[in-house]
C-alpha cells in the first residue's frame, strides 16, 4: 500500500540527506511502527508518505514513494487526501477551522460525503475520542491533549485507506492513548486500514504492531521486521524488552502480559531484596533552599551560579519554594482549578499526573503568574506570581512550555544560546554548553525552526536552565525525546534537585516519573486526588503504574536501572 524504491531526501542547504537509501513496503492491512532516535528522519518520511515533503517543506527527494498506486512526487497533498489522512506532531498547525464539531467534519466536507453520513461519523467520533463535552469549544481553548484527540478524531472520520500518524500519543494521557491505539487496531483488523506511525513511548505501541521499520542511526538504511526481532537489535526500546533483556529471556517480552508469565524465575532472584535510590546524593536532611547553599564551593554543579541567585528577594532559607492555598482558577467558561493546595520544598522532584484537561498546565502557569486566581494564593519565593515582574519572577522561578517554541525566538541555535546567556546574566557560553550536553552533535548555526520537536524542546530546556531558576517548572518535557534524550534530561535534573533545586513537571510519562520523581500529585478535574510517595500513588493506580511494577507486582519495584542495581548486589 505504502512503498519507497531507493528514496533519499536531503533538505535545501543540508550537505547530507536526512535519510537515504529507504527501500520499503508497508502492506494493506497492516499497523507498522516506525522507530528510531530523535532527528534520524521518521517525520521526513512519514511527510514523504503525504506528500508534504517535498512539495510544502522544500528539499529534494530522489527516488519513488507510492501510496495506493499514486506517485507522491507527481500528486500534491490535496490529491492524495482521499486516500491518506495524517496528523503531525502539532495539531493546531494543522487546524483549519475554529471549532471542535467543525473541525471532525471538514475532512468529510472536502470528500463530498453526503451530510447524513457526515453527521453520524461526528458523532461516533466525538464519543470515541472522549470529545462529546467538548463539541462547541473553540480549538484554541483546548488542552494539549484535547487538541491531539481533535487531530486524531478529525482524520479518523473520513475513513482513509491510509493513516500516517506522527506521535500520535505524544500529548495523551495514559488511557487515552490506550483508547485511540486500541480504535487504531480495530481499524487495521476491521476495515483493513493501513497504519504508518512513528512513536517514541514505545510501551504504549509496540505490541499493537504488526511490522517494525527500525531507523538506527543518522544516515543508515532502514531496516524492517517483525516487532520482537527488531526490538532486539534497536537503540530504542520500552522497559519490559530492557527488562527481558536484563533477565536473558528469548524471545524478548513485548508486552506486560508476555513479562509477567516469564517473572518467576526473576522474582526469586529480586526476594529478600529492595529498590535502591541511584547515587546522587540528596540534600540533606532540612536542607535549606538553593539560594542558602550557593555559598559552599560545589565541584561538580552544572552551571556556575550567578550572584542574583544568592539572594532572590524575599526568599528565606529552609522556607518552601512555592506554596499554593486554597487555589481556584478560572479559564473562561472553565473551572480549571478548585481548591489546590501545594508545597514544593528545596530538593523535591513532583510529577504532576492527571488525564487530559485535568488543570496540570493551569497549575503550571499560574506558579509563573500566567492566571490571576479567581479565589485562594500563590506564593513563590516570597513572591506573588501575577503580581511580580517578569525580571524579577525569573530569579524565582523557570517554566519549559509544552510548546517549547514559544521561548524561541532567534535565527539560529547560537544566538539563541547568546541571548539565554545575556537574559540570565549568565557567563557567555553557559547555555551553550548545556545544549552541547543535552543535545550532542547540533550545530551552531542551525535553525530552531529546522530541529527536529526532541531537538526543539531539548534547546528551549536549556535556555530556562541557563537562569538557573530555583523552582524549575516543566510540562511534558518527554514529549518527542527518545529514550538517550530522556536519560541525559534525568541525569540533569537528578543534580538540579540535589542541589536544591525543586522541580515540578506535569507528564503522561509513566516511565519517568517513576524514574524521577520521589512524589506524585494527581488531578483530576481540577482538584488534587491524590499527593504522596511515588512508589504508592503510582501502583495503586493501573493507568499510572510503570511497565516494571505492572510485571514485577505486589514486589516493589518500579524501573529497570532499580531492577538491575538488585541484580548487581545479589551473587
Ligand atoms: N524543514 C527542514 N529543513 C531543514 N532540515 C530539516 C527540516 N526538517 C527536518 N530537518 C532535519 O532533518 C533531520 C531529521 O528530522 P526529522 O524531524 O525527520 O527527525 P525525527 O526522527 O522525526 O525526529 P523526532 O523524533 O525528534 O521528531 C533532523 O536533523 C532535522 O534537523
Ligand atoms: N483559554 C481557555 N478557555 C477555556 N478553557 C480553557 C482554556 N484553556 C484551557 N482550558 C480548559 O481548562 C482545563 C484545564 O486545561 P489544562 O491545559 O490545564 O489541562 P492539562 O491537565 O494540562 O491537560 P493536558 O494533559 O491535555 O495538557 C481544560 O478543560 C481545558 O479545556
Amino acid at each position: 500500500m505504502i512503498r519507497f524504491e531507493q528514496v533519499s531526501i536531503t533538505y535545501g542547504e543540508a550537505s547530507a540527506p536526512a535519510v537515504r537509501g529507504v527501500d520499503l513496503t508497508v502492506a494493506e492491512g497492516e499497523l507498522c511502527l516506525l522507530v528510531g532516535p530523535s532527528g534520524v528522519g521518521k517525520s521526513t518520511l512519514l511527510n514523504a508518505v503525504c506528500g508534504l515533503v517535498p512539495h510544502f517543506t522544500g528539499g529534494t527527494l530522489r527516488g519513488r514513494v507510492t501510496v495506493a498506486g499514486r506517485d507522491t512526487r507527481t500528486h500534491a497533498p490535496r490529491e492524495l487526501a482521499d486516500v491518506v489522512g495524517t496528523v503531525g506532531q502539532d495539531p493546531l498547525d494543522r487546524f483549519v477551522t475554529d471549532t471542535v464539531e467543525d473541525e471532525l467534519a471538514y475532512g468529510m466536507e472536502s470528500l463530498g460525503l453526503a451530510p447524513d453520513v457526515m453527521r453520524r461519523r461526528v458523532e461516533e467520533t466525538l464519543d470515541l475520542l472522549g470529545l462529546a463535552g467538548l463539541r462547541d469549544r473553540a480549538l484554541t481553548t483546548l488542552s494539549g491533549g484535547q487538541q491531539q484527540r481533535v487531530a486524531i478524531g478529525s482524520v479518523l472520520t473520513a475513513h482513509p485507506k491510509v493513516l500516517v500518524l506522527d506521535e500520535p500519543t505524544s500529548a495523551l494521557d495514559p488511557a487515552a492513548a490506550e483508547e485511540v491505539l486500541a480504535v487504531l487496531q480495530r481499524l487495521v483488523h476491521d476495515l483493513g486500514t493501513t497504519v504508518l506511525l512513528a512513536e517514541h513511548r514505545l510501551e504504549r505501541v509496540v505490541h499493537y504492531a504488526d511490522q517494525v521499520i527500525l531507523m538506527p542511526g543518522p544516515g543508515a538504511a532502514p531496516r524492517q521486521g517483525p516487532p520482537a526481532a527488531m526490538m532486539a537489535h534497536s537503540p530504542v526500546r520500552p522497559p519490559v524488552v530492557d527488562l527481558g533483556a536484563l533477565a536473558g529471556w528469548s524471545p524478548l517480552p513485548l508486552s506486560v502480559r508476555d513479562a509477567r508469565r516469564r517473572s518467576p524465575e526473576l522474582r526469586a532472584r529480586l526476594a529478600g531484596t529492595e529498590p535502591r535510590p541511584p547515587e546522587v546524593p540528596g540534600p540533606p536532611p532540612g536542607a535549606p533552599a538553593p539560594v542558602a547553599r550557593t555559598r559552599r564551593p560545589r565541584r561538580t554543579g552544572l552551571l556556575r551560579r550567578r550572584a542574583a541567585d544568592r539572594a532572590p528577594d524575599g526568599a528565606a532559607p529552609g522556607a518552601p519554594l512555592a506554596e499554593v492555598r486554597r487555589l481556584a482558577v478560572r479559564r473562561g467558561r472553565v473551572e480549571a482549578l478548585r481548591s489546590v493546595e501545594l508545597t514544593v520544598g528545596a530538593g523535591e522532584t513532583v510529577a504532576l499526573m492527571g488525564r487530559n484537561g485535568a488543570g496540570k498546565s493551569t497549575l503550571l502557569g499560574s506558579l509563573v503568574g500566567l492566571h490571576t486566581p479567581a479565589s485562594g494564593s500563590v506564593t513563590v519565593g516570597g513572591a506573588v506570581p501575577h503580581r511580580t515582574a517578569p525580571g524579577t519572577l525569573v530569579r524565582h522561578v523557570g517554566l519549559v512550555p509544552q510548546e517549547p517554541q514559544d521561548l524561541l525566538y532567534a535565527d539560529t541555535v547560537a544566538a539563541e544560546c547568546a541571548a539565554a546567556d545575556r537574559d540570565a546574566d549568565a557567563p557567555a557560553g553557559t547555555c551553550r554548553a548545556l545544549v552541547a550536553r543535552l543535545l550532542p552533535g547540533v550545530s551552531d548555526a542551525t535553525h530552531p525552526r529546522d530541529l527536529s520537536e526532541g531537538q526543539r524542546l531539548t534547546l528551549a530546556l536549556a535556555v530556562v536552565l541557563t537562569a538557573r531558576p530555583p523552582l524549575l517548572l516543566l510540562d511534558e518535557p518527554t514529549r518527542g525525546l527518545d529514550y538517550a534524550a530522556k536519560a541525559r534530561l534525568v541525569e540533569v535534573l537528578r543534580e538540579l534537585a540535589a542541589e536544591g533545586h525543586g522541580i515540578v513537571l506535569a507528564t503522561h510519562d509513566v516511565e519517568l516519573a517513576a524514574e524521577l520523581a520521589r512524589r506524585v500529585v494527581i488531578l483530576a478535574g481540577g482538584e488534587i486526588v491524590a499527593d504522596g510517595p511515588t512508589e504508592e500513588v503510582v501502583v495503586s493506580s493501573p493507568a499510572f503504574a510503570p511497565q516494571v511494577a505492572k510485571v514485577l507486582a505486589p514486589l516493589p519495584w518500579l524501573t529497570v536501572p532499580q531492577v538491575a542495581r538488585a541484580l548487581e548486589a545479589t551473587p
